[in-house]
């Protein structure tokens, strides 16, 4: 476990300052773990180290100090066994696992907040394990709504030189920030001891650039990935690009500094967007539920309760509710007519289970509705 830093500075507000969740995300081998690596002692070497969790289940080794490990909590092969899985959906499903008790890493986030500054959060090496899956969603939304959370979607520029290629890894960090569309993405272009990153910020911003590169191919994929290049703009344009070496160690100054920008742009214009939306989700879900009760009473009430009750007024028609409460008998003296002999008040037990026995019939009926809808 790392040592904790200095408490959080405090903000404006007087309230301390949150740390960063810092989503490490890249295709596979593009240097994620080597970035987490580097980064963690960077910020050692600065008095501030990270909380460091590893979602991983198949990585051999973690070559930091993780404060939390995936493999802790579920066994990759186990589950591989267990469930006939092969690697990919091995790490699917633990993953899956591992979500279901996210509630308690974020407990232990919570209760480090005040001396951490950072957490990384180094995720599986199929990008599209945590993207686009289930799992994915919930602990980015659970990271989301409570700290700011930025992308870090970490590119191999050594393997990225091809117009073409460098298209495929765009589109999946695009994927990426359209699937967490709330979260900040920085960019890292990673391994820049090998070769410089200039030529990707280039092509990020000079469309022009970009399409001479693509003139030297002459494939149908190039056509394509030249009409790609006109929908990224926007993309490109949210971006912050940082070039750095998780060997050498270089870059990652400013790839903090540009954390720092990206996390006060999260709580500026992010964090309202999302408490917006939050809020208009719940009250969409009330509405529904409301409105599945209200068609379940017309149903249930539709029911024909009693032939012989008149609607005159001289005996009320009867809601299923008032059926269930009084199971079937209003007439209370004749009730006490027929009353037992016995010690016991009936009434009084038996009314006490059957208001949580009406509750647990009106849910079932509920879930069923939902079930029937669905
Ligand atoms: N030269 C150089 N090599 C790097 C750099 N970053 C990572 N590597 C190398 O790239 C390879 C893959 O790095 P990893 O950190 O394992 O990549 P990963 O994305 O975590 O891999 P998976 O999680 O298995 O997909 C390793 O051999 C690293 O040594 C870098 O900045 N410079």
């Amino acid at each position: 476990m790392a040592a904790p830093a200095a408490p959080a500075e405090p903000q404006a507000s007087g309230a301390p300052e949150l740390p960063v969740c810092l989503l490490v995300l890249g295709m596979a081998g593009s240097g994620k773990t080597t970035f987490v690596q580097r980064l963690t002692g960077h910020l050692h070497n600065k008095g501030c180290p990270p909380y460091v969790i590893n979602l991983d289940p198949a990585v051999h080794e973690v070559p930091f100090p993780a404060n939390i490990d995936i493999r802790d909590t579920v066994k990759y092969k186990e589950v591989m066994k267990q469930y006939g899985l092969g690697p990919n959906g091995g790490i699917v499903t633990s993953l899956n696992l591992f979500a279901t008790r996210f509630d308690q890493v974020m407990k232990f986030i919570e209760k480090a907040q005040n001396t951490f500054r950072y957490v990384l959060i180094d995720t599986p090496g199929q990008i599209e394990v945590f993207t686009w899956s289930a799992s994915g969603t919930i602990i980015t939304e659970a990271l989301a709504s409570s700290f700011p959370t930025v992308v870090i979607y970490v590119m191999d520029t050594s393997r990225s030189t091809n117009p073409v290629t460098f298209m495929s890894n765009m589109l999946y960090a695009c994927s990426s920030w359209s699937s967490f569309r709330l979260l900040m993405t920085a960019f890292s272009l990673a391994q820049t001891d090998i070769i410089d990153h200039s030529f990707a910020v280039e092509w990020m911003q000079d469309f022009e650039a970009f399409q001479d590169a693509l003139n030297q191919e002459t494939t149908y994929v190039s056509n394509l990935t030249r009409s790609m290049s006109l929908v990224l703009d926007e993309f490109y344009s949210s971006l912050r690009v940082v070039g750095v070496s998780a060997v050498v160690g270089t870059g990652f100054d400013e790839l903090c500094a540009q954390v720092t920008s990206a996390a006060e742009e999260y709580e500026r214009e992010y964090r309202p967007e999302y408490e917006r939306l939050k809020k208009s989700l719940a009250s969409a879900q009330s509405n529904e539920q409301k409105e599945q009760l209200e068609r379940l009473r017309k149903d249930m009430g539709s029911i024909a309760l009693d032939p012989g009750a008149s609607t005159d007024g001289a005996s009320p028609v009867l809601d299923p509710s008032d059926l269930i409460l009084t199971r079937g008998t209003l007439d209370e003296e004749d009730e006490e007519a027929d009353s037992d002999t016995d010690d016991i008040d009936h009434r009084v037990t038996e009314e006490s289970r059957e208001e949580p026995a009406f509750q647990n019939f009106m849910q079932e009926s509920i879930a069923q509705h939902w079930k029937r809808n669905k």
